[in-house]
């Protein structure tokens, strides 16, 4: 058994990483708690407050101008990431429900991002297989439905440019991909994903424990 040396994260050490983050600005703040308002039994969807930061910071670090994300909600990883991209940059942001996009337009609009977010109603997979076969993406981000990951994998997988990020959320799956009872739905779809993954010869991938785990991977070839 491998020996962990990460520090239990409680709520007095989550909170102390918290502090110790860029904060969030007055809209990204108010769209956490206007999403808990208005759909509690939805908002655990929502990016971890942790994430939100880190994926400004990935866009900044990659200097991505164009970005693709899978799964939008009330829209708050886009707009940390739309936040980040120079004037010239643009995230396609792909989600079939038209409620909960509608709050996070609202959102962007108030941000003054609206302009560099193309949001895109339709099941993402054929959102992504209509977007330019050539590898033109610099950063992505899988964040949906989990039976479709793989498929959103090897359809961003070729479209990405060499050197380009793909962000995968939840790939730990609140601990049920090491859950032998697990045999089916979403835990089952994410231990098959980073299987998938782990033996993909085009990317170099790692699995970081952050918030229900955070996959990065890189197009090598
Ligand atoms: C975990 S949430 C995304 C959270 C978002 N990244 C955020 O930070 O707020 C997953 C989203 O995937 C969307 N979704 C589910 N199945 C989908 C599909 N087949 N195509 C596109 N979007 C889908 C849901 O409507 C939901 O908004």
């Amino acid at each position: 058994m491998a020996e962990t040396k990460s520090a239990p994260l409680t709520p007095e050490l989550y909170a102390y990483v918290l502090a110790h983050n860029p904060p969030l600005d007055p809209v990204r703040r108010a769209l956490v708690e206007s999403t808990h308002t208005l759909f509690p039994r939805d908002a655990l969807k929502q990016v971890a407050e942790e994430q939100a930061p880190l994926l400004a910071f990935l866009v900044r670090l990659t200097g991505a101008r164009h970005v693709v994300e899978v799964g939008t909600f009330t829209g708050l990883s886009a707009l940390s990431m739309a936040q980040a991209l120079p004037e010239d940059g643009r995230l396609i942001t792909l989600d079939i429900s038209e409620e909960w996009t509608a709050h996070a337009r609202a959102a962007w609009a108030e941000a003054g991002v609206a302009d560099r977010i193309d949001l895109r109603i339709a099941p993402a997979l054929d959102s992504l297989r209509a977007l330019p076969a050539e590898p033109h993406i610099d950063l992505a981000f899988i964040d949906a439905n989990k039976d479709g990951y793989i498929d959103y994998w090897e359809e961003i997988v070729p479209r990405l440019r060499p050197g380009g990020l793909i962000v995968v959320d939840n790939v730990l799956f609140m601990g049920q991909v090491v859950d032998p009872a697990v045999t089916g739905g979403p835990g089952a779809h994410i231990r098959e994903f980073n299987a998938h993954v782990a033996a993909d010869r085009r990317t170099e991938a790692v699995m970081l424990t952050v918030a229900d785990g955070l996959t990065l991977a890189r197009r090598t070839g």
